[in-house]
């Protein structure tokens, strides 16, 4: 399903070019669900970028579905993003004003009839055990609730790849357990590959591969080689 081949990206910073990721190759399969670890600054948000083709990659080619992501024109691109990759956040991005479903409503494909998308909706918000909240504004939802609004937004239009960028990061322990399950299933049932950026070691442990960004990424850059994890201390 995806397939990276000679993958360099760095950034210019203060004139000076920083290299952040080289992949001499790397290859996910149609419908595998994986977490991704690695030490902050390590290229793991810019690599969901470039697989999501937000991004361009300084050189090498990312094959997604077959198809080469950088040799289509921007609209192209677009389009493909639009129909086959859906985004989650860990900071949601909800429209504050609109109602649940209408957040969702907005990214749906413009061929269903407005019958045929009010069932779709009603659909998803009773499987993620929210029906009873779809006509709420996201300032009136919790945060594991409004995470779990915006999983809809990204599923709804069945993309074939799922990228979650710290999906759990802004959620207690509890509930960000309750949303990778959640995550998992919704995705396992309609198979979906699903790649998953997280520090959550819990939320890792939970799916069938965990890959740690340094064991495709032949770079470390500075920022991430001198990062240490800070013991916890109780007092
Ligand atoms: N637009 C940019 N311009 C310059 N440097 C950037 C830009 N975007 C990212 N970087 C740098 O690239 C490196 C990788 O950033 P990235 O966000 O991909 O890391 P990450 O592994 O996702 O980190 P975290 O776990 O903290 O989210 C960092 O050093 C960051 O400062």
């Amino acid at each position: 399903m995806l397939h990276i081949q000679g993958l360099k990206k760095g950034f210019q910073v203060a004139g000076k070019d920083v290299p952040i990721l080289n992949i001499p190759e790397w290859t996910v399969s149609q419908g595998e669900k994986l977490a991704m670890i690695g030490p902050s600054g390590s290229g793991k948000s810019t690599l969901l970028h470039l697989i999501s083709g937000i991004l361009s990659p300084d050189k090498g080619e990312i094959i997604m579905m077959e198809m080469a992501l950088h040799q289509m024109s921007e609209s192209v691109r677009d389009r493909f993003r639009a129909e086959n990759i859906g985004y989650i956040l860990q900071d949601f991005h909800l429209i504050p004003s609109l109602m649940a479903r209408q957040n969702v409503e907005i990214v749906m494909s413009g061929n269903r009839s407005k019958t045929e998308r009010r069932e779709l909706i009603d659909f998803w918000f009773e499987k993620v055990g929210l029906s009873d909240r779809s006509r709420h504004l996201p300032s009136q939802l919790s945060r594991g609730q409004q995470q779990r609004v915006a999983m809809i937004r990204a599923l709804i239009n069945e993309p074939k790849l799922v990228l979650a960028d710290e999906p759990t990061g802004s959620l207690d322990w509890e509930t960000a357990d309750e949303v990778t399950g959640l995550l998992l299933d919704l995705c396992a049932s309609k198979d979906h590959t699903l790649i998953v950026v997280t520090h959550d070691l819990n939320m890792a442990d939970r799916f069938e591969k965990c890959v740690h960004i340094h064991e495709i990424n032949e770079l470390r850059s500075a920022r991430s080689r001198s990062y240490e994890p800070v013991p916890f201390i109780s007092s």
